[in-house]
């Protein structure tokens, strides 16, 4: 174990290294000890060799014993001094405290000035002085309405209560200015980088930004246009680039741009300014957009509300300014795609729950993972494919391709060239959805001609189903050509990338070229769950923070639920669930409990009265005649001993599964 050892004389060398400072400060050497001669921890132990020292290795064993027992005699000194003169100790701490709360107060009030003098307008002061101008003088009214204000509690304590007042507060501001100033030198350089532009820059700094990440070659090619503002948590400024260089090319530099700001990427948001592509709307925030307080999905917020397809927009989430990102379903349809944990069953459950919530909206599903992602929609669902064979999703798409046809067929009877709510209405042609989870499973499987055939018959919905009001979606955590061919790609209108591992695989999703030009939804980090790209209505991907329906706040049943008494309501809900003969059974199942034999029919008839007032006055007869059409017939069962007639669990499932 190679690295072991080395990580343990790594461990070593720090620990003597560490002794040694402590034990022997005036450079004093032990006999024996040679170890002893590394002086600090930085310095490399072939420098050491170069000394009186033939092994440059630490030896702890040898060098530690020594140095405890100095290291403890040095602290017991200074214990016994402290004990001697305590008033010097009290002078050290309060000439430290001093420095430092005197250098941070100095800093605070250093920014207080800048504030006061409206530091981050000079820029404005030629173009616009009456901005600049009114700006100092509202906050150097404030600053001496505060500061007289200050004074005059000051001396009002130091008159009415004590001195010791106003000195203890003073001592405080020192004490928090101090504590400050020595957080940031032990920061140093690393958080120095991180707070180069800082919450408020001037727009001088902005412009030294712009030249770091090489959009323009000096300061003086630049041009703020108007004051850099703060917003809610972020300050903006609009940017005139030197001539040639335009909005395209500052987005390609936004990874640069952030680096020079001292933040991180998905901070910085760069909008086109209309009229002119040659500004940019810079927007920097002060925290990670894509972390925090989760984003709330405005269906989760009502108790009864529903949603109109053909009129609602559906809200995936919101842009890092928290401002809506939503869009029309109408004649749409999606592909959402992203590494495992990404969030696409979050942006799917934004999606589906907007559908459910239209009663009139029929939705197929089918899950590639064949899991319990959609289980809240299932009982609603028009279809649900549960085979897991491929022919099976074969028969599934030509259903829904025949209903394409029918409706294509009725359309040109009509005269019309697509469904619009009118046609829906009157002709009961309301949208159909398909959506199809982990789609890979079907169409990057083992036998390639009918991956191939499914590709087909998915594109062939796709591109035909936007005029027949039926909607496609399409998601996968493996965005790869061969999962979803470019050819598939670029007719799903809204895409919607999750965080990927690869630019590459955003680009899968995005569209080819995206990355390139600055929206990859590889930069997310995992811990940034939800965040991603959508292209939808505009040209450009928006950075987004899906909305979370969280299932563990009970919201997903919520909306399940709600969409259930909706359809209920409007006669929609799925001839499964309405069917007699399901609800039986089902109902059968429940009555049986736990039991994995069954139940005798006795025992049944109650338990089934009690599951639902449907049965109460069910007697053996009637149970058995209406059973026997499903295949399910009496037997004798053994039941803790006691040998009568009753029902299988496994025949009553069977026939569920037949029905
Ligand atoms: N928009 C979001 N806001 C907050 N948390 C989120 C968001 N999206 C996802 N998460 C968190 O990430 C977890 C994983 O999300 P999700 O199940 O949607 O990922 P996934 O991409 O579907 O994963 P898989 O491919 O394994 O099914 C969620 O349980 C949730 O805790």
């Amino acid at each position: 174990m190679p690295n072991a050892e080395a990580e343990r004389y790594d461990q070593e060398r720090d620990d003597t290294s560490e002794a040694e400072v402590i034990a022997f400060p005036g450079g004093h050497r032990a006999a024996g000890t040679t170890v002893t001669e590394v002086p600090t921890t930085e310095t490399a132990p072939d420098e050491v060799v170069q000394g009186e020292i033939t092994d440059a290795r630490p030896r702890p064993s040898v060098a530690l014993r020594p140095e405890f027992s100095g290291s403890a005699r040095v602290l017991g000194q200074r214990a016994a001094q402290v004990a001697r003169r305590p008033d010097r100790l009290a002078g050290v701490v309060l000439r430290h405290e001093l420095v430092y709360g005197g250098i941070g107060a100095a800093r605070a009030t250093g920014a207080a000035w800048r504030w006061v003098t409206a530091r981050e307008l000079d820029q404005q002061l030629a173009t616009n002085p009456k901005l600049v101008l009114d700006t100092r003088r509202a906050r150097r009214m404030w600053a001496a309405g505060v500061g007289g204000a200050t004074a005059a509690a000051g001396a009002a304590s130091w008159v009415l209560l004590s001195p010791a007042v106003p000195i203890l507060v003073l001592l405080l501001v020192l004490a928090v200015t101090g504590a400050d100033e020595r957080r940031r030198r032990a920061l140093g350089a690393a958080e120095a980088g991180h707070q180069t532009l800082g919450a408020n820059p001037s727009g001088k700094e902005v412009k030294k930004a712009l030249v770091s990440a090489k959009l323009a070659k000096s300061i003086d090619d630049l041009r703020i246009v108007g004051p850099v503002t703060r917003t809610d948590g972020a300050w903006e400024a609009n940017v005139e680039l030197p001539p040639g260089t335009t909005f395209k090319h500052a987005t390609k530099r936004r990874g640069e741009l952030a680096g020079a700001m001292g933040v991180d990427e998905v901070q910085v948001a760069l909008d086109p300014v209309k009229g002119h592509h040659g500004r940019v709307k810079l927007w920097v925030a002060d925290e990670d957009p894509m972390q925090g307080e989760r984003i709330v999905n405005p269906l989760t917020l009502t108790r009864d509300g529903r949603v109109d397809i053909w009129r609602d927009k559906l809200f995936a989430g919101r842009d890092p300014r928290g401002r809506e990102v939503a869009f029309s379903m109408v004649e749409r349809s999606y592909l959402i795609g992203g590494e495992p944990g990404g969030g696409k069953s979050v942006a799917s459950n934004n999606v589906l729950g907007f559908f459910f919530l239209d009663p009139r909206v029929q939705v197929y599903l089918a899950d590639g993972k064949f899991g319990f992602d959609l289980m809240a929609w299932e009982p609603l669902a028009a279809g649900v494919l549960t085979d897991r064979r491929q022919d099976a999703m074969l028969a599934y798409l030509e259903h829904i391709q025949t209903e394409m046809d029918r409706r294509y067929a009725l359309l040109r009877k009509l005269g019309v060239p697509k469904i619009t709510e009118q046609i829906a209405k009157k002709h009961n042609l309301h949208p159909i959805v398909l959506h199809i989870d982990e789609v890979q499973y079907w169409t990057a499987g083992a036998d390639k001609k009918t991956n191939d055939a499914i590709m087909i018959l998915i594109a062939d919905i796709v591109g035909r189903g936007r005029a027949a009001g039926i909607i496609t979606g399409v998601i996968t955590q493996r965005p790869a050509a061969e999962v979803v061919p470019t050819r598939l790609r670029d007719i799903l209108s809204i895409r919607w990338a999750l965080r990927c591992t690869t630019p590459m695989a955003s680009d899968t999703i995005l569209g080819s070229g995206w990355a390139g030009r600055g929206y990859s939804a590889a930069l997310f980090e995992p811990d940034q769950r939800g965040a991603g790209y959508v292209l939808a209505e505009g040209g450009t991907p928006t950075q987004t923070r899906a909305a979370f329906i969280d299932p563990e706040r009970g919201e997903l049943q919520q909306l399940a639920d709600r969409a259930h008494s909706l359809r209920e309501e409007a006669g929609t809900l799925p001839k499964t669930a309405d069917r007699p003969e399901v609800r039986l059974l089902s109902a059968l199942l429940e009555a049986m409990g736990d039991t994995p034999k069954g139940a005798h029919t006795a025992d049944l008839l109650p338990a089934l009265a009690k599951v639902s007032s449907e049965y109460a006055d069910w007697d053996a007869g009637r149970l058995s005649t209406t059973l026997r059409p499903l295949g399910v017939t009496p037997v004798q069962l053994d039941i803790d001993g006691r040998n009568r007639n009753g029902y299988r669990r496994s025949d009553i499932q069977a026939a569920l599964e037949r029905a």
